[in-house]
């Protein structure tokens, strides 16, 4: 006997648990792969989204510093040739800083960097040195990097040389451009607010930011990496920890036009499309697992009903029951054809040893556990029957005679004899050693007497090769359904082969009808 535990899982569980698992690996690993492509799909998108719209807000930007350029190169051409005319220098620049509202104030100074005259006269500014005198030094067309006017607020300053007729310098002429107040810049900038918690500034060669959607970063400078970046080309993208920048450069002023979306919002955006997905494998992940489990069952249920009845072969079922599995793979055929061998050969033993339990060895017959079972059969289903007990007469005498053996042959004989007067649905029981009981189901009493009167007869008449001939008595009795107890029925019938004895030998006393048992057993 095996001393090893038995195993708990089951084929279908194992099955199921590698499908499922096989299933949850594969849709785990699709999701990363569709997270993984997305993600780098949209921060690409986002990136040239960012830089395409710096590079839109640059070249606008571009656009207006250079117009605003000329216009103040038109001026200067204009005072060059009258630059000590105080009231016409100040008549053309009143007109410039009327014209549109690219200034917020425009000024002349002489070649020293002293203002000769400035607009608005609120300012102050006459007779006052410039603050960034980097324009007389330089004496070109430029724009200054941000700083803090006289006045005191943070302005950028454009600016074109005066030249006279004979080229010597005279001076320039300026318009100063406000960061914090709104002037043509602001509007143009103002028109690309966005939604998208993207946002845009502008910093000027040095990081200084010129504009920022939170006034409070104006004029701060911005030592990051995608500002350096930003300010070391002409146009990129970058990707940082926090930020997808894009970026462009304003030419005319060497500016950085930043253009920047949080990454937070990009993870944001890639959760919901995952969310989505999710919500879309749902119904397929039920169909799957619906499929899975149909796959389990079919694919083991064959398995698992082999595998019951092949705990039961002892059982008389089992071979037609294990023949009804259908089975679909050769294993499965190969199990169902060595269980039904089993079966059959099992059945076959059983039936053997039950023939062998419940026959006679010496004559065949059925012997008292036999006869047991069969009126107990009987009487469940309520078949009456009746009962003959055979009884061989003198019976030791032929023993005495003729030996032992010779004796055999004679109750061998006798229960040949009885067979040959029975119906096939009687049956024959040798229950002691030469006592015999023949058992007739559904028969009359005048039925079993006329069989146990045949018999006798039969017995009397036949030459027996190893004794001769030989007689028997016996009684005859019957049993019925809510009639007196099969215990008292026998003993009434034993009674009855009694008073045959009795009578002589050679004879039949049958149980009077519709007499009580108990008047036999006196
Ligand atoms: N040959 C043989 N004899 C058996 C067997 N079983 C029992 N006997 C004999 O059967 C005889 C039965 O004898 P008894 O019951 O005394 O009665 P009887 O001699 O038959 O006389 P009555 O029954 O009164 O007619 C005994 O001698 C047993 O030895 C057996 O299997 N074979």
């Amino acid at each position: 006997m095996s001393t090893r535990k038995q195993p708990r899982l089951k084929l279908r569980t194992l099955i199921l648990l590698f499908a499922l698992l096989s299933a949850c690996v594969t849709l785990v690993n699709s999701l990363w792969v569709i997270y993984t492509v997305q993600r780098d799909a949209v921060i690409s998108d986002v990136l040239e989204d960012n830089t395409s719209y710096a590079y839109r807000i640059s070249v606008s930007v571009d656009q207006l510093l250079s117009a605003d350029l000329s216009r103040l190169d038109y001026s200067a051409d204009r005072i060059a040739g009258r630059f000590a005319e105080q009231g016409l220098v100040k008549e053309e620049i009143s007109r410039l800083l009327g014209q549109d509202k690219s200034f917020n104030s425009v000024l002349v100074a002489d070649a020293k960097g002293n203002v000769l005259v400035s607009v608005p006269a609120s300012l102050r500014l006459d007779g006052k040195p410039l603050r960034d005198m980097e324009p007389i030094l330089r004496r070109s067309v430029m724009i200054s990097n941000a700083f803090r006017s006289i006045a005191g607020n943070l302005v950028v300053f454009l600016s074109c040389p005066v030249t006279a007729a004979d080229g010597s310098y005279l001076g320039l002429v300026g318009g100063s451009v406000r960061l914090d107040e709104g002037n043509a810049l602001h509007e143009l900038i103002d028109q690309h607010v966005r939604h998208d918690g993207a946002f845009v500034y502008i910093v000027d060669r040095t990081g200084r930011i010129l504009f920022h959607p939170d006034p409070t970063h104006v004029g701060t400078i911005a030592d990051d990496a995608v500002t350096r970046t930003a300010l070391r080309s002409t146009q990129g993208s970058l990707q940082t920890e926090e930020m997808l920048a894009g970026f462009a450069s304003v030419p005319a002023a060497g500016w950085a036009v930043i253009s920047q979306q949080p990454l937070s919002t990009t993870n944001g955006e890639l959760q919901a499309l995952m969310w989505k997905v999710c919500l879309g494998l749902i119904p397929l992940g039920i169909l799957a697992g619906i499929l899975i489990m149909g796959a389990g069952t079919y694919l083991s249920s064959p398995l698992a009903r082999l595998a019951t009845f092949a705990q039961q072969l002892d059982s008389r079922e089992s071979y037609e029951q294990i023949r009804a599995i259908p089975v679909r793979f050769i294993e499965e055929w190969r199990i169902r054809r060595a269980l039904l061998q089993s079966a059959s050969l099992l059945q076959e033993k059983i039936s053997h040893l039950n023939q062998q339990a419940q026959s006679d060895a010496l004559t065949g017959l059925s012997n008292r556990r036999a006869m047991v079972d069969a009126i107990a059969g009987w009487q469940r289903a309520g078949v009456a029957f009746a009962v003959i007990s055979v009884d061989i007469d003198h019976f030791k005498r032929v023993n005495d005679t003729w030996g032992h053996s010779a004796g055999d042959e004679a109750l061998r004989v006798l229960a040949g004899l009885m067979r040959r007067c029975a119906r096939k649905s009687d049956l024959a029981c040798r229950v002691g050693g030469e006592e015999f009981m023949l058992l007739l189901p559904a028969a009359s009493l005048a039925e079993a007497a006329e069989v146990a009167e045949r018999l006798r007869h039969t017995v009397e008449i036949t030459d027996i090769e190893t004794v001769g001939r030989i007689t028997i008595s016996a009684g005859v009795a019957r049993w019925q359904p809510n009639g007196e107890s099969t215990a008292t029925v026998f003993e009434a019938v034993d009674r009855l082969l009694y008073q045959a004895k009795e009578s002589g030998r050679n004879a039949v006393v049958v149980q009077a009808p519709d007499s009580p048992m108990s008047s036999f057993l006196q």
